[in-house]
């Protein structure tokens, strides 16, 4: 049940005796739970790509990103290298977990069957990108990398 929310078939291969498919811990959210299929310790600072042994065939016109869980991030300083990573619909390889411990003491062990990142679908636009002498006028123009001030309106750090 999603009570209106888009729904796409996503076919799922477990490559992995441990495998999961994707799951959605609670109605509503927006990443579905990828589990490990391996024990993985990681020291403090270590990263290592943790296998899911999940397989998909994402439709085209959709990609899959892999999020860090804030529960892990918050309690242990576990996040995601690259996060989001992107699972692209060509992609029929078993899908990989970047994982990092940004703990500064302690070290972090990943149990098969764990949820360690989540995986959100989302649909994408692919880009005809054209060549042009000169682009559409915009409020922003060229301006960035804080252009437009520090930390709010009511800032007083005055780390503008
Ligand atoms: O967190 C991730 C990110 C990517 N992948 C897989 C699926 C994705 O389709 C493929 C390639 O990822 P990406 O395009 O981000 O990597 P790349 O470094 O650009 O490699 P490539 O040259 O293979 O595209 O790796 C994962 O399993 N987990």
């Amino acid at each position: 049940m999603t009570d209106g929310a888009r729904q796409i078939t996503v076919p799922v291969r477990l490559v992995h005796r441990d495998a999961v498919a994707p799951a959605y811990a609670q109605h509503g959210d927006a990443g579905a739970d990828l589990t490990s299929v391996a024990e993985v310790t990681l020291a403090s600072g270590e990263r290592a790509l943790v296998p899911t042994g999940v397989s998909l065939a994402i439709p085209h016109g959709w990609v899959g990103l892999v999020h860090p869980r804030s529960g892990l991030a918050a309690r242990h300083g576990i996040s995601v290298v690259n996060a989001p990573g992107t699972v692209d619909s060509g992609y029929r390889g078993e899908v990989l977990v970047n994982l990092v411990n940004l703990d500064p003491r302690e070290s972090f062990t990943v149990r098969v069957g764990d949820r360690i990142a989540q995986l959100v679908l989302q649909e994408v636009a692919e880009g005809l990108f054209e060549l042009s002498d000169s682009l559409p006028p915009s409020p922003r123009g060229e301006t960035g990398h804080g252009s437009t001030g520090g930390f709010g309106p009511e800032s007083t750090t005055g780390r503008e």
